[in-house]
């Protein structure tokens, strides 16, 4: 339970409740208000988020049919292309348009099918975090296997996360990265928010920490160095992750890292977020005396780095858990509210970066308020281990990400870190592609020996979730998750039409594919020998000599029994 002095540092995560109480809705809509003047003319913060989510829901709404729209006009006209230039009778190049339009049309079918949590079969529960629970799942149409985060509507209401919610959604949806965990789905129901994500076997860095205690130098610079690819893309698209920590660096089953939990990412983009810039330029708005308790220097006992391993050990998982998490890794901007932007995230990857190597974060106590107190006095704090025999370049790598914003490696640019002689030998464009430390071991695709156990709890539709305030505010269709709803095309694609997304991506690499490419990517294998042997002439095949046989074995496929009819 957070307490007075401890919430201050947790603002980010533990808002205030959403000011657009249903009192305070009911007082805006009062029948005898018609016609004078509102007593405040300005909407609140809520609304106004409300209003952005909204506006950026109908827009993203457009572009996507508009993007659809102009994918299928280029389709078609290759094709139609293709066929003008092909001296095939007439009939068969009507059939293949025919062909074509049916395909595009079961297509676009499945891009608008709503999803919900009856079209997968819950397993095993992989993670806990402060609002809701992961676990692995089946898709029942295709079988294919993914992470599924539940969060309850309510409780996100009730602690003001509905803009953290969005903001994970949207992140996810927007970033397309080979370092940042893959969104597959999102739908809502009445009573919870779902986020169908790629499962990745191999656990995460926090439970990969907690058996190996620490990391040699070489095996941290592996981690490390994904880890800045990861958090450089988001950057890329705008966006400040600001909770980065071992238990959202999750590791694929080639032991290669990926970045997830955006649930505390910001856009910089202002006009999503009408009161970031506030929240930006709220330099030192924080009472003196909260601001004093903060910066007083902090008291520890003295331990050994093994002393101070163990009890970092016994604490990890509760405050993991726990509904505020732990500060270790934010930096002391954002614990004193002074006004932050990317350079946080550097922050975090060096307090990452010690406890890799030293076993414990650089500013753990007992107390997540002592914490904070050495984070802010940082200047004083930071002390390596004697015990810790680290070398010269990891420590001042370490040092200067431990720093203020103005000295802080990262502030000019991720270059800045790249450069560091730490990373000298670093092939960083090859890094996705270099041997991991560790292989994790996984058994079978619902192997889940990487993570935790974590025992399932009773139905969470308990009798309080369905009344009070709250209750009243949340429907599948509430305003509050408004545009809530994903579905990656690219699953679409790959899971449930097979050969769509080999003739999407042919159609955007090739300026002009063969016909037979088009043809055996989309269609059944023609029955008339002429169309063949013209198929496999020179002329049509160039491109596709020695690709693999068409996906689609008998015409039927074109109405897979396994996609799902509704
Ligand atoms: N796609 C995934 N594949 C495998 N494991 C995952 C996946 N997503 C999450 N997990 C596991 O679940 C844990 C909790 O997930 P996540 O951090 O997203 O939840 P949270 O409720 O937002 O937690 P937090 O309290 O840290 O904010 C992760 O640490 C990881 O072990």
């Amino acid at each position: 339970m957070a307490t007075e002095s401890t919430r201050s540092w947790f603002q980010i995560r533990q808002q205030k409740p959403d000011k657009s109480s249903p009192t305070k809705k009911g007082q805006e809509g009062n029948v005898k208000n018609i016609g004078r003047p509102p007593m405040n003319d300005a909407p609140s913060n809520a609304t106004k988020q409300k209003v952005a989510a909204a506006k950026q829901y109908i827009e993203n709404h457009y572009k996507t049919q508009k993007k659809s729209l102009q994918e299928r006009k280029e389709r078609r006209s290759i094709l139609e292309q293709n066929l003008a230039e092909a001296d095939v009778p007439v009939e068969d190049k009507m059939n293949i348009l025919k062909n074509f339009e049916k395909k595009e049309m079961e297509y676009m079918r499945l891009q608008r099918q709503k999803m919900g949590v009856d079209d997968f079969e819950l397993l095993s529960i992989i993670g806990r975090g402060a609002f809701g629970e992961v676990r692995i799942c089946r898709e029942k149409t295709t079988g294919s296997v993914y992470a599924m985060k539940k969060l309850k509507k309510s409780e996100m209401l009730r602690r003001g996360q509905v803009e953290h919610v969005r903001a994970e959604r949207n992140v996810l949806a927007e970033v397309d990265s080979p370092f940042i965990v893959k969104l597959c789905y999102s739908f809502q129901d009445d009573e919870h928010l779902y986020l169908i994500m790629e499962y990745l076997p191999g656990g995460d860095m926090m439970t990969l920490l907690m058996r190996k205690d620490i990391l040699q130098e070489d095996e941290a610079r592996f981690y490390v160095a994904q880890t800045i690819l990861a958090i450089e893309s988001i950057h890329r698209h705008n966006y400040v992750h600001r909770d980065i920590k071992p238990d959202n660096l999750l590791i694929t089953r080639n032991g290669h890292i990926k970045l997830s939990d955006f649930g505390l990412s910001k856009s910089l983009e202002s006009k999503n977020f009408p009161d970031f810039k506030a929240e930006l330029v709220d330099r030192n708005t924080r009472p003196a005396a909260e601001h004093d308790r903060l910066s007083r220097p902090p008291s520890a006992p003295k331990r050994t780095q093994q002393e101070q391993l163990l009890h970092w050990q016994q604490n990890r998982r509760t405050l993991a858990f726990s509904t505020v998490g732990t500060p270790d890794y934010i930096a002391p901007e954002v614990l004193l509210k002074k006004g932050y932007g990317m350079e946080c995230d550097w922050w975090s990857l060096g307090a990452i970066m010690f406890e890799m190597l030293v076993g414990f974060p650089p500013f753990y106590s007992e107390e997540p308020l002592a914490t904070c107190r050495k984070i802010v006095n940082w200047k004083t704090c930071l002390k390596f281990p004697d015990e810790a025999k680290l070398s010269v370049e990891v420590k001042d790598l370490i040092r200067r990400l431990l720093c203020s914003v103005e000295q802080r490696l990262g502030t000019k640019g991720v270059h800045e870190i790249k450069a560091h002689p730490w990373f000298r030998g670093i092939e960083w464009e090859r890094l996705y592609e270099s041997n991991a430390p560790y292989i994790p071991k996984v058994k079978h695709e619902l192997d889940t020996q990487n993570f935790e156990k974590f025992d399932e709890v009773p139905s969470t539709s308990q009798p309080s979730s369905k009344a009070g305030p709250w209750r009243k505010m949340i429907s599948s269709k509430d305003v509050n998750f408004l545009g809530y709803t994903f579905k990656n095309l690219e699953i679409v694609d790959e899971h449930h039409i097979p050969g769509m997304a080999e003739l999407k991506r042919k159609s955007k690499t090739a300026k002009k594919p063969s016909l037979k490419t088009l043809f055996e990517t989309s269609y059944p294998p023609p029955e008339n020998q002429a169309l063949e042997d013209l198929l496999d002439s020179p002329i049509y095949s160039e491109g596709s000599r020695g690709s693999s046989k068409s996906p689609f074995s008998h015409p039927n496929q074109l109405h897979n029994p396994q996609m799902p009819r509704r």
